[in-house]
């Protein structure tokens, strides 16, 4: 990476251009990241996460089995490892988990993560990084507990320039994988996608687990998709044979800060367009329309799963409220006027032609997981998307982002 930001004068820049509101705001959210930095913290200084380590000290083993009987699931502490941790949703899922004291084993190729996500973790003694290509066997010395599997590309350019390795990553990348969960003994997630519902159909909008799809296997989006419905056929086939434990998530549509620039999606080009005064390049006539969930709901109800006795399929997970292109160059707007303040220009709108094997639309139904798990999404979009774009903004004026562009051009 050729430029780092500095965190330091990035964070109180930041803070001296919000208003009152935002400053207390951002405050709350900072606080209850401290509380969760002290919870570890705590658990650490009474030795209750080391006794893996220094067995033989009987406070300790004392302090471990008092502390285990009332602490909350998340806080047993362990052994986690992440695939894809480099990339938008492995970076906050590592966050997630090692505020929460876990160990994490955090897996990348780098092909489209940034080390600049996991920058926070580098040097944390609970934190070890492998740069390692999926497609390629895994083995990892000591226990493990849970596998997160998120390692692979969804990005329309991705499947267009290199289908063969998107495919190859969902199929040798996630046997791979598993063959690691069953040498470990260790819980499997995998990361799936509303693409295995495959092009929605409107009388089968919004899109339960029960509508078996609509794919084909020569599109656009096929390496993805198929790639998808077969590493799920995968995870069926080792806990069937191999009584491996398997938890399946289908993830919609999901936004936030550390989101790929070079990936092709609509969230950060439709951002970055509006920061930089450029116009918003809407493709067809404006009316196809999308759900995006925030990225700390994704984390939440990945974690959820994980945890759950729930066997009986993949699971959805996304924000059930669909909005058009039109009603998200708005709602980016919305957000960006709030960024720049006295320094906000408006942006118009470029309308380019449709897409083949573009989905009109795309909303989930999530009953199952509100009802195995209790899980829905709690952040409102205008929320998020000031969150996401405060980050770009961020990054754009420490001209980062200009690097990690030519860098995905490179690619
Ligand atoms: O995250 C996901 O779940 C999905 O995201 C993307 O698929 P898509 O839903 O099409 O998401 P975007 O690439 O963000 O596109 C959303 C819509 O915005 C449109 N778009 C995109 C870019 C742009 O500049 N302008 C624009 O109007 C697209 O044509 C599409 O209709 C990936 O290509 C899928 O593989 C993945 O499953």
């Amino acid at each position: 990476m050729s430029k780092q930001p500095n965190v330091a004068q990035l964070f109180n820049e930041q803070l001296e251009q919000m208003g009152f509101d935002a400053r207390a705001e951002y405050m709350q959210r900072q606080f209850s990241n401290v509380m969760h930095e002290l919870q570890g913290s705590i658990l650490e200084a009474l030795g209750v996460y080391d006794f893996g380590e220094n067995p033989d000290g009987s406070l300790k083993e004392h302090l471990k089995s008092s502390y285990e009987d009332w602490l909350p699931p998340y806080s047993r502490r362990m052994r986690v490892v992440v695939t894809g941790a480099a990339g938008f949703v492995g970076s906050h899922l590592v966050d997630f988990l090692m505020k929460r004291g876990h160990s994490v084993v955090a897996i990348d190729n780098f092909s489209t993560g940034y080390h600049m996500n996991l920058l926070n973790w580098m040097d944390h003694k609970n934190f070890v990084l492998y740069t390692h290509d999926v497609r390629l066997p895994l083995k990892i010395e000591g226990a493990v507990d849970q596998i997160f599997h998120l390692a692979g590309s969804a990005s329309l350019q991705d499947c267009m320039i290199d289908p063969t390795s998107i495919l190859t990553t969902c199929f040798q990348g996630t046997m791979n994988m598993l063959e690691l969960a069953r040498n470990c003994n260790a819980r499997f997630l995998l990361a799936s996608s509303c693409g295995a519902y495959g092009f929605p159909l409107w009388h089968r909008n919004p899109q339960s687990e029960n509508f078996l799809g609509s794919v084909k296997t020569f599109g656009r989006r096929a390496c993805h998709d198929e790639g998808k419905r077969v590493a799920e056929s995968l995870c069926y086939a080792y806990a069937k044979q191999h009584k491996v434990e398997v938890r399946i998530a289908r993830i919609f549509n999901t936004f936030g800060p550390r989101m790929r620039i070079g990936d092709g999606r609509v969230i950060p080009i439709f951002i970055l367009q509006c920061l930089r005064g450029e116009c918003f390049t809407v493709i067809g006539d404006g009316n196809t329309s999308r759900s995006l969930m925030y990225i700390s709901d994704l984390i939440d109800g990945l974690v959820e799963l994980m945890l759950s006795d729930y066997t009986g399929g993949p699971m959805n997970f996304g924000k059930e409220e669909e909005y058009n292109l039109i009603e998200i160059t708005e709602i980016v707007t919305k957000a960006v006027r709030k960024v720049r303040g006295d320094k906000f220009r408006p942006t118009k709108i470029t309308f380019l032609p449709s897409r083949k094997d573009d989905p009109m639309m795309r909303n989930p139904d999530c009953a199952l997981a509100r009802e195995q798990l209790g899980w829905s999404t709690k952040v409102d979009i205008d929320q998020g998307m000031l969150e996401t774009v405060e980050w770009f903004a961020a990054m754009e004026k420490e001209n980062w982002l200009y690097d990690v562009e030519k860098e995905d051009d490179r690619r």
